[in-house]
């Protein structure tokens, strides 16, 4: 089973964009749909949408468009600086705006307050938080957010890892969130496969990175 750290993820990442010139949006795209072919639309009609502003937070804008695309209920929820957004971040952000109104943004108590309410009308929620991007302890409100995610019996997706969790698996940054699935991108990540309560949790899904990429910086 071939798994990576953290480091060689984002190397593997950053060759296929920069160097192979692989669209990183493209990536972002697969990313989403990978999530999706993960749902059961049968039953799942209403999600929140929780992301930051990277592009663990762009592949779940990207499923949020995909999901509105479709007639599903999304309220889309989002912490952190979007001055700070990814480009693949901010043209997600630009369609969902002409798709729906249900996007807020999450900074203070009263925020937290609203959240806490409207996290009842949904039966599914998606974790875009933190993916590979996660370097540092989780605090403020991105604890208070995974705290009150996990406070919630609501069926949980995370994409890529949950948010809070180290890729590699020895950090401990605090709170993370209690994933029900998680559907992991391309290859499974180190910290995830080591841990025997999310390996049976984690799905591993191929969004597009070539196996040129891949090879050069892991010993398949
Ligand atoms: N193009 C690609 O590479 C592809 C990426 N893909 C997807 O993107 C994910 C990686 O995206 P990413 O590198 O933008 O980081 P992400 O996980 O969204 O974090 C956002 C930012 O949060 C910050 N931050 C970190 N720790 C923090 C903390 N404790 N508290 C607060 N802030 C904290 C940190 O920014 P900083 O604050 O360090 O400037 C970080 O940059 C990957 O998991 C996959 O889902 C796929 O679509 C395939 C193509
Ligand atoms: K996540």
């Amino acid at each position: 089973m071939l798994l990576v750290d953290r480091e060689t993820m984002q190397k593997i990442d950053n060759f296929a964009i920069n160097e192979l010139k692989i669209p990183s949006l493209c990536l972002v795209e697969r990313a989403a749909l990978s999530v999706m072919d993960n749902i059961n639309l049968d039953i799942r009609q209403t999600f929140a949408i929780v992301v930051s502003c990277g592009n663990n937070g762009a592949d779940g804008l990207a499923l949020a468009r995909n999901l509105l695309a479709i007639g599903k209920n999304c309220y889309i929820y989002i912490v952190g600086n979007k001055n700070k957004a990814s480009r693949d971040f901010i043209i997600n952000y630009n369609a969902c705006k002409n798709l729906t109104k249900e996007i807020y943004s999450i900074e203070t108590i009263e925020d937290m307050d609203f959240l806490r309410e409207n996290l009842d009308k949904v039966n599914t929620i998606i974790d875009g938080i933190f993916g590979t991007g996660l370097n540092r302890p989780v605090s403020g409100i991105y604890a208070n957010i995974i705290d009150l995610i996990n406070e919630k019996n609501i069926y949980t997706i995370s994409i890529d890892l949950p948010s809070g969790f180290d890729a590699n698996g020895q950090n401990n940054y605090g709170s993370y969130v209690d994933s029900d699935l998680i559907v992991c991108m391309q290859i499974f990540k180190k910290g995830l496969y080591e841990d025997r309560y999310f390996r049976d949790k984690t799905v591993v899904c191929d969004i597009g990175l070539p196996k040129i990429a891949i090879e050069k910086f892991t010993e398949i």
